[in-house]
């Protein structure tokens, strides 16, 4: 099983390239853009995934919209993790911490991070998991991200483990499930 990870070109990005180097893992720069020369364009994203044989493809932080080539040819196999209970406070605007800041400004009184399927729409995949946290009277954007942020970094371990131990399954009506470890007949 091989994992890909887009991550958004940060600040910390030198840091991350400068691990995954320093650790045998392979980086590539995606996308191709007029400042970006070294990088990637969709088609050749898609070969040099194959060529490492990058069975999903893990988005965090990403901040850009996957294009529909690598959709096509990683079907429902891209996932993301977004900072809110889906289908509240997703979509194009809505990334870091303006996700928080609109969730408090909403007076809703539960957040939590959603592991979706990656669609060509921001934040429109079927909905795989999610954790619920509260939202306190008191509560700064920053204070929820951190107890939202701290969920999240659970979260995708556990969908990870499905996804490696073949827990992921299909209702029939499209939903997608993950089949308890411990009690195969409990799905969440
Ligand atoms: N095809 C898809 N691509 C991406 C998805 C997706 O569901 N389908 N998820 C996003 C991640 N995301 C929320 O989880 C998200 C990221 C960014 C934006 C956004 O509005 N971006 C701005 C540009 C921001 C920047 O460049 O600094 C924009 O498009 O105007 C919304 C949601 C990753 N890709
Ligand atoms: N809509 C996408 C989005 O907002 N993603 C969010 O960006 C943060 C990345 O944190 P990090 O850069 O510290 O890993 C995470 O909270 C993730 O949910």
């Amino acid at each position: 099983m091989s994992l890909g990870l887009l991550k958004c070109v940060s600040c910390f990005i030198y840091y991350r390239v400068w691990y995954a180097k320093n650790n045998g893992i392979p980086v590539i720069l995606f996308p191709k853009a007029k400042d970006e020369p070294k990088g990637l364009s969709p088609s050749d994203l898609v070969d040099t995934l194959r060529k490492f044989e990058v069975d999903f493809v893990l988005l965090a932080g990403y901040l850009k919209l996957i294009p529909v080539e690598l959709i096509r040819a990683y079907e429902r196999s891209i996932f993301n993790i977004h900072p809110s209970l889906l289908p509240a406070f997703g979509g194009k605007g809505y990334y870091g911490i303006k996700v928080h800041k609109a969730v408090i400004a909403s007076g809703a009184r539960f957040s939590g991070p959603t592991i979706h399927f990656v669609d060509e729409h921001y934040d429109t995949g079927r909905i795989l998991a999610q954790r619920v946290v509260p939202v306190l009277a008191n509560d700064t954007a920053e204070v929820l991200a951190a107890r939202v942020l701290n969920e999240e970094h659970q979260l995708y371990v556990e969908v990870v483990e499905a996804l490696c131990e073949d827990r992921v399954i299909w209702r029939e009506d499209g939903v997608p499930l993950i089949q308890s470890r411990e009690n195969p007949n409990e799905f969440h």
